[in-house]
């Protein structure tokens, strides 16, 4: 499996942890629950482009360690590779079209069943877990995020949202993890991220960090070059509202940072 072999042969041992106590949540997530009542919300952004292989590789390591297919492991690659999780993107009419490719494209490429929800967070979530028995649900949020205040790895939803597990896998990582597993792994993600977008908002709120200006001429560097991962939301506008429920009762008022 590629991931598990991109991160096995490499010289980071830092990464390599942050990989392993990921991976052990997400396989604790799949032996706690049934596979059929797991969701994995999706949106396109590098975090969750992370958390997406970090979930094909826990499939991996957790479908060879229950048996049946440890000797085959032609079979588990191809489990693997049509990674069969009910995936949930809420999608937004102002989200750059960039990354509303990406998800799809990636929804394909790697089997995901995507499901698209086009009303706000907790009305969707409500008809998600009406429709079908729905009990945790992955995200890649991380410290920093405004949305992870008061947040563990495990933490259920708030309590005027509908009940079901919020399980966070990468909570702990920081900017500059996210970039080394990226690019260790040579998994592909949002263009957006190669013209100086570190964090992806929408089109109204979000445009290249200033940081990484290349020059008068307009251009900018990769995403990967930021050097103070702190500056990450430098190109997201202060936020005035939110689309459908507030960040777990919080108020943000300005230009948010992740560590
Ligand atoms: C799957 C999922 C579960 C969520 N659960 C909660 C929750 O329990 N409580 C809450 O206040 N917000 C919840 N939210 C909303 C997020 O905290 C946040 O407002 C949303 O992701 C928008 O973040 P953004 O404005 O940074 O894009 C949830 C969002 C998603 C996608
Ligand atoms: N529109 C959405 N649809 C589905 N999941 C979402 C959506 N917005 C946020 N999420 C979930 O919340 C997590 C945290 O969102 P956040 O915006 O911080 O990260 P990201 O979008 O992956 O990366 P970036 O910070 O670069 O935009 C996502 O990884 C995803 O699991």
């Amino acid at each position: 499996m590629e991931i598990e072999q991109a991160m096995r042969g490499s010289s980071d041992v830092r990464l390599r942890a942050k990989y392993d106590a990921a991976v052990y949540i997400v396989r604790r997530a799949y032996a706690l629950y049934p596979f059929e009542e797991l969701a994995f919300s999706f949106n396109g952004g590098k975090d969750s482009t992370v958390l997406l292989h970090l979930l094909r590789a826990g499939y991996y390591l957790h479908r060879a360690s229950s048996g049946g297919d440890v000797d085959d492991d032609s079979t588990v690659l191809q489990t693997v590779k049509n990674c069969p999780m009910r995936t949930i993107y809420f999608e937004d009419p102002d989200a750059f079209p960039e990354i509303d490719c990406f998800t799809y494209e990636t929804a394909s490429t790697y089997g995901l069943p995507l499901e698209s929800i086009r009303t706000g967070y907790k009305s969707g979530l409500e008809a998600l877990l009406k429709e079908k028995p729905t009990k945790a649900i992955l995200l890649g949020t991380r410290n920093g995020d405004p949305n992870a205040v008061g947040q563990q790895e495990f933490s259920p939803s708030s309590p005027d949202w509908p009940p079901f597990m919020r399980v966070n896998p990468i909570l702990d990582w920081s900017y500059s993890d996210v970039w080394s597993f990226l690019l260790t792994c040579k998994v592909q993600y949002c263009s957006l991220y190669d013209q100086g977008y570190t964090s992806i908002g929408s089109v109204h709120n979000t445009v290249p960090n200033q940081l990484l200006r290349d020059g008068p001429g307009g251009s900018y560097r990769p995403a990967y070059t930021l050097s103070d991962g702190s500056l990450e939301r430098a190109g997201r506008a202060k936020k005035t509202g939110k689309r459908d429920g507030s960040a777990n009762g919080t108020k943000n008022n300005g230009n948010e940072t992740k560590q």
